[in-house]
């Protein structure tokens, strides 16, 4: 958000006035959206330029005559310690109100930072920066525990500045202007806040203006909490010249005491005789009470915690726990050099015992804090997990990657892996009767309980109450990664399939899918066949367990059968991450425990999201991950445009390799030649079709015709048509395109597809003859949404609009040394190379290997992940580690 912060602001006479600049204030606040932020609170910093004329003040030296800007910093302490507001919105705006209340200000500047925001990404800080003024006025009233109250001196000479307004403490009301008109009360006149207006009496203290354009309607005022305590403070009080100024100590919230009593502050003359006399001032009881010592009262009144429940001690918890561990330190820290301080002020005992108090209290909720984890370790530790990998990436200095743990959890998957097969037909029932988290009294969705066939009755286990965190239901969408992969069967067609199943599991949204690849199978029995493996970003409303179950759900419908590890399979759907959580039960974990170690996954998936980040024991960065993975030269392609590629023909003689220069698969050495798929036997019923279609880039620059049977043939505008009759078919366990089927074929639910197809922009992830690399003059997305009901907001590039499309073509520019002879590029610079309407064949490169964007811009080779791995991602970002041109934005509008 941009802002004027900062850069002047003209006063009533016409110059510019003088500011005064408070930075980096900060308090821990409970402000945010998420239970787990208004639960555990998260660091706040404000800075807040006060636009004033500080003349008078400077003429006679003279702090009553300006703001004592630890009077401010005290304010917006408050605001950022104080009631929880959702949005830091709010926070800027109460902070921008309590500073104008003072009537010497004519304008503020305000910044918000929240820079430990639940955002499962690296970043650095979220900041709101507001400018108000006396026309331009605060939408919220000051809070009531705002230091509104000013020096009589400087009330008394206010008028020569032309600074008087009215200053009393109101409390913060609803925001009641052009949002709301109707619900305005005529007995509530708008006002307008205008500085040449007197003082309101203080015995008569004014609403804070609201403004103008607010409509003389009726409204609804809710209270806000601020308004607790909203009277006007007594005229004795309000006169008090020049002594601080407090609001009752029930009004404020815990840090504000504590930094009060840092400071001395909050000692009133009789409390401080009171110590004197080595007695502690007794504490008023508070009408408000901070979030945190409720916290503390229910800590207080629960049971001693039992060790162990009801988590087992595993290793990424306890690495969870170790993070939180770090923030209770750090806040014990802070607490302790809290200590320090005092005792360097030479406070008398009496207060240092109070203040030990708080300490111990502070500790003791720290200790509840720790506690609750187990007793409650629903929803909140599934939010609290951003932060605490946040964090824990912050402290260790960023990203990088830390070292390379074998897998923890390695003999427990082994057990259970082995028992899973030694048992493979109960593992069926299992999973079959792996009914929907309704079962577990969640509200669920998918799939509904009577859909299911199970074939025993669900077992008792899934009637429980939620187990653990995988059974929590998040309050919002977590976003998740899932893996598929196939090798039996019709790969592709199987996989196009889930893809349009899994979008359409209740509470699931695909939001981008990756391209396709053709990997070598990574372990299992050595004869088999290579796999075609992808990722898709999603989010989801379903528990983590509801997830896996849909996922499982799916791939029994394909036919999926366990037979042997690793063995050979018609489709495989695994959960790799949910949100951040990192956690193991005996039947999932989270991030998938071997997803830092699979290019099978990393590579596709940094496609999509080259910034992604795998939490967890060995997580990074994705694709730096990707370009270490130990299966990485199994890559052997990756194909764009699988999910709407038109179905080869019958027959179809097999594609022409691309006339481009670069080896046949008849060059290609049969060493480097993917083994060829097993004959398709389609679980969808559809025919097996022939070979046909894409190129295939083989490593050392070959190509070979490589196709997969696919859906039918886009109809008229690249639209597939939908039967309306069947997109509504009843979920049931019977296999796709069946009779009573619970999946429609996959056509059904893919449309349009944007016809004609063209490649979406693929990130070059090594280095390999970087210079020779075309840019691709158009650039299009490939893929379409998967449901036609999800429609904008889904996340999926718009379809079905040719002109909508071309809008939509990535931005090209350059990102490394341009290739030879190209133009500047740029959306009408690109090479010349590429192709249109995915008709032309790449063009062929300089030292003789294919493009990087193939014939039919179906398929491109990855240079470096097949052969010689070349080079490794640099760590520092997906922009450096590619080597030439290459698109730096692609359809919408995010970084390549
Ligand atoms: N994140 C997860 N995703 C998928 N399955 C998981 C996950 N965590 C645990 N599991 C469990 O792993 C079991 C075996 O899954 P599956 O048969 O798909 O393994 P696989 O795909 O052959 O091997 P791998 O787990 O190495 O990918 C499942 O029954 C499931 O309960
Ligand atoms: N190439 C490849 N290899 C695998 C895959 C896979 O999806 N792709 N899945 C496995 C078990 O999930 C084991 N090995």
């Amino acid at each position: 958000m941009t802002t004027a912060f900062g850069t002047g602001v003209t006063g009533p006479d016409g110059r510019s006035l003088d500011q005064v600049r408070l930075t980096g204030v900060n308090a821990r606040g409970y402000h945010g959206v998420l239970p787990s932020e208004r639960r555990t609170g998260q660091d706040f910093q404000a800075d807040v330029v006060l636009y004033l004329d500080t003349r008078p003040a400077a003429a006679g030296d003279d702090l009553a005559r300006t703001v004592s800007y630890a009077d401010v910093a005290r304010d917006v302490h408050d605001v950022l310690a104080g009631e929880a507001a959702d949005l830091v919105e709010t926070v800027a705006e109460r902070i921008a109100a309590a500073v104008l209340a003072r009537p010497q200000i004519e304008a503020v500047d305000v910044r918000v930072h929240k820079p430990q925001a639940p955002i499962p990404v690296p970043f650095t800080d979220v900041e709101v920066a507001i400018r108000r003024d006396r026309t331009h006025v605060p939408v919220v009233a000051a809070p009531a525990t705002a230091s509104a109250v000013e020096p009589v001196v400087a009330q008394a000479e206010a008028q020569d500045f032309r600074t008087e307004a009215a200053a009393e403490p109101l409390s913060y009301e609803p925001y009641v202007g052009d949002l709301a008109p109707q619900e305005l009360e005529p007995a509530e006149p708008a006002r307008r806040a205008d500085v040449f207006e007197a003082a309101a009496q203080p015995e008569a203290p004014e609403p804070m203006p609201v403004p103008e354009l607010i409509a003389p309607e009726p409204v609804q005022v809710v209270p806000a909490a601020w308004d607790l305590q909203s009277e006007p403070a007594p005229a004795e009080q309000r006169d008090l010249p020049k002594e601080p100024v407090f609001p009752a100590e029930e009004l404020r919230s815990e840090p504000v005491q504590q930094y009060e009593s840092l400071q001395g502050l909050d000692q009133r003359p009789d409390q401080h005789q009171d110590q004197h006399q080595g007695q502690l001032p007794s504490r008023e009881p508070r009408q408000e009470q901070p979030a945190f010592e409720q916290q503390y009262d229910q800590f207080a009144q629960q049971p001693e915690p039992q060790q162990g429940q009801p988590f087992e001690p595993q290793a990424q918890f306890d690495q969870g726990q170790q993070f939180e561990q770090s923030q209770q330190f750090d806040q014990g820290q802070q607490f302790d050099q809290a200590q320090q301080f005092e005792q360097n002020q030479s406070f008398d005992q009496a207060q240092q015992f109070e203040q030990s108090q708080q300490f111990e209290q502070n500790q003791q909720f720290d200790q509840s804090q720790q506690f609750e984890q187990p007793q409650q370790p629903q929803q909140a530790q599934q939010f609290e997990q951003p932060q605490q990998f946040e964090q824990a990436a912050f402290e260790q200095g960023g990203y990088e990657q830390p070292p390379r743990q074998t897998d923890p959890q390695a003999n427990h998957y082994d057990q259970l892996f082995d028992q899973q097969y030694d048992q493979s037909d109960m593992e069926r029932t299992r999973v079959a009767a792996a009914v929907p988290d309704s079962a577990v009294g969640q509200p669920e969705q998918y799939p509904a309980a009577e859909q299911f066939q199970p074939a025993q009755a669900p077992a008792e286990e899934y009637r429980e109450e939620p187990r653990d965190r995988f059974d929590e239901v998040p309050a919002g969408y977590v976003d998740v990664v899932i893996a598929i992969g196939a090798n039996l069967g019709d790969p592709q067609a199987t996989m196009r399939s889930a893809v349009a199943e899994l979008d359409r599991v209740p509470g699931l949204q695909i939001t981008d899918v990756s391209p396709l690849a053709r990997t070598a199978a990574v372990g299992g029995p050595e004869e088999q066949p290579d796999y075609l493996n992808a990722v898709l970003l999603a989010r989801t409303t379903l528990s983590a367990r509801g997830l896996l179950h849909a996922c499982q759900e799916i791939e029994n419908v394909h036919g999926r059968t366990r037979e042997e590890r690793w063995g050979p399979r018609t489709l495989d759907v695994d959960l790799i991450t949910y949100g951040t959580l990192t956690d193991s039960a005996d039947d999932i974990e989270v991030p998938h425990p071997r997803a830092h170690e699979r290019a099978f996954v990393l590579e596709p998936w940094s496609q999509i999201a080259p910034d992604a980040v795998l939490p967890g024991l060995g997580g990074g960065p994705v694709a730096q991950l990707a370009a270490t993975a130990p299966d990485r030269t199994g890559i052997r392609w990756l194909a764009l445009d699988w999910l709407t590629d038109p179905e080869p023909e019958q027959g179809a003689a097999a594609a022409e390799p691309a006339d481009d220069g670069g080896r046949t698969v008849q060059d290609a050495p049969a060493a480097e030649l993917p083994p060829a798929l097993p004959p398709s036997v389609p679980p969808s019923g559809r025919p097996p079709v022939s070979p046909g279609g894409p190129v295939v880039e083989v490593p050392g620059g070959g190509s070979q015709p490589q196709a997969y049977p696919s859906g039918p043939t886009p109809g008229p505008g690249g639209s597939v048509p939908i039967p309306p009759q069947q997109a509504a078919a009843p979920r049931t366990a019977a296999p796709a395109g069946m009779p009573g089927s619970a999946v429609p074929p996959p056509e059904e639910a893919l449309v349009p597809a944007p016809a004609p197809l063209a490649p979406r922009a693929v990130r070059d992830t090594a280095h390999e003859a970087p210079e020779h690399e075309p840019l691709p003059q158009q650039a299009k997305p490939v893929f379409a949404p998967v449901n036609p009901s999800r429609q904008p907001g889904s996340g999926f590039p718009p379809a079905g609009n040719g002109a909508a499309q071309e809008q939509a073509a990535p931005v090209f520019a350059p990102v490394g040394t341009p290739p030879n002879g190209l133009p500047d590029a740029g959306p009408a610079g690109g090479a010349p190379h590429g192709h249109q309407n995915g008709q032309q064949h790449g063009q062929n490169g300089q030292n003789g290997h294919p493009t990087a964007y193939d014939s039919d811009h179906t398929v491109i080779r990855v240079p470096g992940f097949v052969g010689e791995q070349r080079s490794v991602a640099p760590a520092d970002g997906p922009i450096d580690s590619v080597p030439s041109w290459a698109p730096v934005r692609d359809e919408r509008g995010r970084d390549a």
